[in-house]
């Protein structure tokens, strides 16, 4: 029986392929006693050979789909499996305690993990916990007879089906076989979302019953334009997306034409329509989707795609190949934005009751400034390559602007003093996504080269509704007035001073949204990459004069986000 499951448009496309499962399966087991250690011993040696070969499996695809560098956690966990002392130490307790190898597995697996913890001096040992961990998941599978999702494994198209996937979990997604992904939590700006867009996986998130609706290998259309995932679709249903998926093919292919054309209104005013990058490698899709510049490149990808905190060398390396990459156009680097939803595992943070509140970004970089300056030093170096500016996330008051500036001014003048050559019109704004800087953004301007408002965080903290909780997501209202009051605000702010305003929030890349924006006269529109075209070929229907009215109407005039909505349709003729 077909079934329609509706969730979150995450990212465009439309997708068909059998769903894969990623979701962990139950691990659970009783304490029993045995009579026969022999055979007991001889059921772990069975489940730790099949963990091996297992492994090795999943080493040698990943290192083909993924990388030499992506596969080598795996040798990581073949160590602790070819680790006489690990296996050994549950062979032994087998023996002497004539309990079931699952208890005895349980039991060692928690000493180790307690003793690397314990290495606190030494991040490196600290790591091996995890890793710990994660073989004893594997084995003890084994022996419970259950299978273990191995994403790294997949070599069918398909669909995968979670509750939830982390950034590093979608950054692992392979996008010759993964054609689209459904998760039951999420929002369209979770960061597993904006991952899904730069990776061009059509994707539906925030379903909130996909992981129970969905069964392993049944077929599933992923419609990533209205958030419609259809399981078992018939014949009526896969003839009728195979066609909106043809429609959307050769939409994008109209919108291709544009991909060297300068962006401009129907009345010639020239916009910057930029693309959000996470690491080097995404300048490509930049470029093919015919960016103007990088208007957020999100720096902390580069740190959670390491085993430890990226070295200045490191660094200098990806800020250098981004710049070169994007040959002169300008490219801005926001510095490291840790904490909310985005963790460092080798960079312990304090148990928060609310993350997003908490410790992160700016806060952790004013606070542990020998990671910040490292990143500083890093940037700068690299600012002869290109036309590099650099922003700060999550700035709340006029005193951290100045503190973090302050930093990489004397970063400056020592790297300068040191007879290292240094561009010298980098430009350092600051991200706007605190309701709370977005009211003194006057203040502000004085001191930042340029705003890039962040309406993702921004809009969360206007609204109080947390941008990835499904549950509070009809809150999460891009066009509400308050959002829109505060975004001129910022936007006159800066041009008061002579400043640049732009915007690196999803709401950059929203076709409902940029009519207004437009009217406010917002300069640089910064999005993911595949929105751009999209977002080109609208611009070059409006007119500024028209728009401003309409940007005028909606701010005197709207109550709620639908009035918004109805009058920008109404407007631009969008339906
Ligand atoms: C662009 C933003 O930053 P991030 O999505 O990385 O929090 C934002 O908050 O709008
Ligand atoms: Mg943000």
């Amino acid at each position: 029986m077909t079934k329609v499951l509706k969730g979150i448009a995450a990212s465009d496309g439309i997708a068909r392929a059998k769903a894969y499962l990623l979701v962990q399966p139950d691990l659970s087991f009783s304490k029993k006693s045995i009579t026969d250690a022999d055979a007991e011993t001889a059921r772990l040696k069975d489940a730790v050979d099949a963990s091996t070969k297992e492994l090795q499996m999943i080493r040698d695809t990943a290192a083909k789909s993924l990388g030499e560098e992506e596969a080598q956690v795996f040798d990581a966990h073949m160590m602790i499996l070819a680790d006489p002392e690990f296996v050994g130490a549950v062979e032994t307790g087998i023996k002497n305690d004539k309990v079931n190898a699952e208890q005895v597995l349980h039991d060692v697996s928690a000493n180790f993990v307690a003793m690397f913890e314990a290495m606190t001096d030494n991040p490196y040992m600290q790591e091996r916990a995890a890793d710990v961990r994660d073989v004893t998941k594997r084995i003890m599978s084994h022996l419970l007879g259950v299978t273990l999702p191995n994403p790294a494994l997949i070599h069918d198209e398909v669909v995968i089906i979670a509750h939830d996937l982390t950034p590093s979990d979608t950054a692992q997604l392979n996008r010759k076989y993964v054609k689209g992904f459904v998760t039951d939590l999420g929002g369209r700006t979770s960061h597993s979302a904006i991952m899904a867009r730069s990776l061009e996986i059509p994707a539906i998130v925030g379903s909130e019953t996909a992981t129970t609706d969905v069964a392993a290998d049944q077929m599933v259309i992923v419609d990533g334009l209205t958030g419609d995932a259809i399981i078992d679709p018939s014949d009526a249903d896969v003839a009728k997306y195979d066609k909106a998926a043809q429609d959307f093919a050769e939409q994008k292919a109209e919108w291709e034409k544009l991909k060297n054309e300068q962006t401009v209104t129907k009345d010639g005013k020239a916009l910057i329509t930029a693309a959000n990058i996470g690491t080097p490698d995404d300048v490509q899709g930049a470029t093919d989707n015919g960016a103007e510049a990088v208007g957020l490149f999100r720096s902390e990808f580069l740190y959670m795609n390491a085993s430890e905190l990226p070295s200045e060398d490191d660094q200098f390396e990806a800020y250098k190949s981004a710049l070169e990459g994007m040959n002169g156009k300008q490219v801005v680097v926001r510095t490291m934005d840790i904490g909310g939803d985005k963790h460092l595992p080798y960079l312990p943070l304090p148990e928060e009751m609310n993350p997003f509140l908490g410790y992160r970004a700016i806060r952790i970089s004013l606070d542990q400034q020998e990671i910040f300056r490292t990143q500083l030093r890093a940037l700068l170096r690299a600012s002869n390559y290109g036309k590099l500016a650099i922003m700060f996330p999550m700035i709340a008051t006029v005193k951290e602007f100045k503190d973090a500036r302050a930093i990489f001014d004397d970063e400056k003048a020592k790297l300068v003093a040191a007879g290292t050559s240094v561009a010298d019109d980098i430009e350092v704004g600051m991200m706007m996504e605190i309701p709370a800087a977005a009211m003194i953004a006057d203040k502000l301007a004085k001191y930042a080269d340029f705003f890039s408002i962040g309406t993702n965080d921004l809009i969360q903290y206007s609204m109080a509704a947390d941008r990835g909780n499904e549950h509070v997501s009809y809150l999460y209202q891009p066009y509400n007035p308050s959002i829109l009051r505060l975004i001129k605000q910022i936007i006159d702010a800066a041009h008061a001073e002579g400043k640049w305003a732009g915007m690196c929030g999803e709401a950059a890349g929203d076709t409902i949204m940029v009519p207004v924006l437009v009217g406010l006269g917002l300069d640089e529109y910064s999005m993911s990459a595949t929105s751009i075209l999209k977002v080109r070929s609208l611009m070059r229907k409006l007119d500024t004069t028209e728009m401003k009215q309409l940007a005028d109407r909606a701010l005197a005039d709207a109550e709620t986000n639908d009035d918004v909505i109805a009058m920008v349709k109404a407007a631009t003729q969008q339906d």
